[in-house]
C-alpha cells in the first residue's frame, strides 16, 4: 500500500515536472505509441515491397493509405502545442507539420506521374527513420524508461537525416513542376467570377524558395534541443 502511494507520488512529481496532468500524459502515451506503430508498419511495408518486387516502382502506391493517415494525424501536434500539453514552439511545429502535409497531399498524392521518382522513396525512408525514433523517444520518455541510445538517436540522427530529407522533398517538387505547368492544376486563370488569379506552378517555386529561410530555423532549433538534452546546456529560447 505504502509502495503504491509512493509510486503515485513519484508519478505526480514527474507530471508536475513536465507541467502536464495525468489525462494529458495518458493521451500523449497513447498518441506516441500509435504513431510509432504507424511508422513501423510503414517501414515493414516498404521493406517487404522492395524484397518482393526488387524495385521501388509501385511502392508509393502500395503504402499511400497508411502514409496519409499517419502523416495527417500529426496535425494533432499543433493541437498539443496550442492547448499547452507539450512545451514546444507553435511556429516550428507548424512549419514542420504543414510542409509534410503539403508534400503528401498537394504534391505526391495529387501528381500521380511523380510517385515512382527515387526522390519520393528518399524522403519516405528518411521520414520513416526519423518518426520511429522520435515517437519512441517521446513514449519512453513519458514512461520514465528512456534508453540512452534512443535519446542519443533522437538528437543526433537528424544532423544527417534532416538535410537529406529536405533534398528528397525539393527534388520531388522539382520533378512535379512540368506536370503542374502542363496541366494547370490547382490554378485559377483570369477572367473568372472572383477576379483573382493563382498559378500553382509559381506557388511551388515560392514554396521551394521558402526552404532557404525556413529550414535553417528548424535545423538550428534541433541543434539547440540537442545541446539542451544531450549536454544539459541551459538554452534561453527566443520567443518565436
Ligand atoms: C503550405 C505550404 C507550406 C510549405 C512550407 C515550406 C517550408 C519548408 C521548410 C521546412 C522543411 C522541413 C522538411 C522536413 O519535412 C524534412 C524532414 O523532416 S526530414 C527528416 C528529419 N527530420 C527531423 O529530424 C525533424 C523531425 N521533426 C521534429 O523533430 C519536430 O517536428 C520539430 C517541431 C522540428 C521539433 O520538435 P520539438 O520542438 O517538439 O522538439 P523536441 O522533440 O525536443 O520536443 C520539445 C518538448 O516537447 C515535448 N514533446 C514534443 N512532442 C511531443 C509528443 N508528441 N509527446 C510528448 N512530448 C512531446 C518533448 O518531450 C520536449 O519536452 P521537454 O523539453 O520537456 O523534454
Amino acid at each position: 500500500m505504502a509502495s503504491s502511494e509512493e509510486d503515485s507520488t513519484v508519478e505526480e512529481k514527474e507530471n508536475n515536472k513536465r507541467g502536464i496532468g495525468t489525462v494529458a500524459r495518458t493521451w500523449l502515451i497513447f498518441y506516441n505509441i500509435a504513431m510509432t506503430t504507424g511508422w513501423l508498419v510503414l517501414a515493414i511495408a516498404m521493406i517487404r515491397f522492395y524484397m518482393q518486387k526488387g524495385s521501388h516502382k509501385g511502392l508509393y502506391r502500395s503504402i499511400q493509405k497508411t502514409l496519409k493517415y499517419f502523416q495527417t494525424f500529426a496535425l494533432l501536434e499543433l493541437v498539443h502545442c496550442l492547448i499547452g500539453i507539450v512545451h514546444t514552439s507553435m511556429l516550428v511545429t507548424g512549419v514542420q507539420v504543414s510542409s509534410r502535409i503539403f508534400m503528401v497531399w498537394f504534391i505526391t498524392q495529387s501528381i500521380k506521374q511523380i510517385q515512382n521518382e527515387e526522390s519520393v522513396i528518399l524522403f519516405l525512408v528518411i521520414w520513416t527513420m526519423t518518426e520511429i525514433t522520435r515517437y519512441s523517444y517521446y513514449t519512453f520518455n513519458l514512461l520514465n524508461h528512456l534508453p540512452y541510445f534512443i535519446k542519443w538517436a533522437r538528437y543526433t540522427l537528424f544532423i544527417i537525416l534532416y538535410p537529406v530529407g529536405v533534398v528528397g522533398e525539393l527534388l520531388t517538387i522539382y520533378a512535379a513542376l512540368p506536370y503542374v505547368q502542363k496541366s494547370g492544376m490547382y490554378s485559377l486563370r483570369l477572367p473568372n467570377k472572383y477576379n483573382v488569379s493563382f498559378d500553382y506552378y509559381y506557388f511551388l517555386l515560392i514554396v521551394m524558395a521558402s526552404y532557404i529561410p525556413l529550414f535553417p530555423q528548424l535545423y538550428f532549433h534541433m541543434l539547440r534541443q540537442r545541446r539542451k538534452v544531450l549536454h544539459g546546456e541551459v538554452i534561453v529560447e527566443k520567443d518565436d
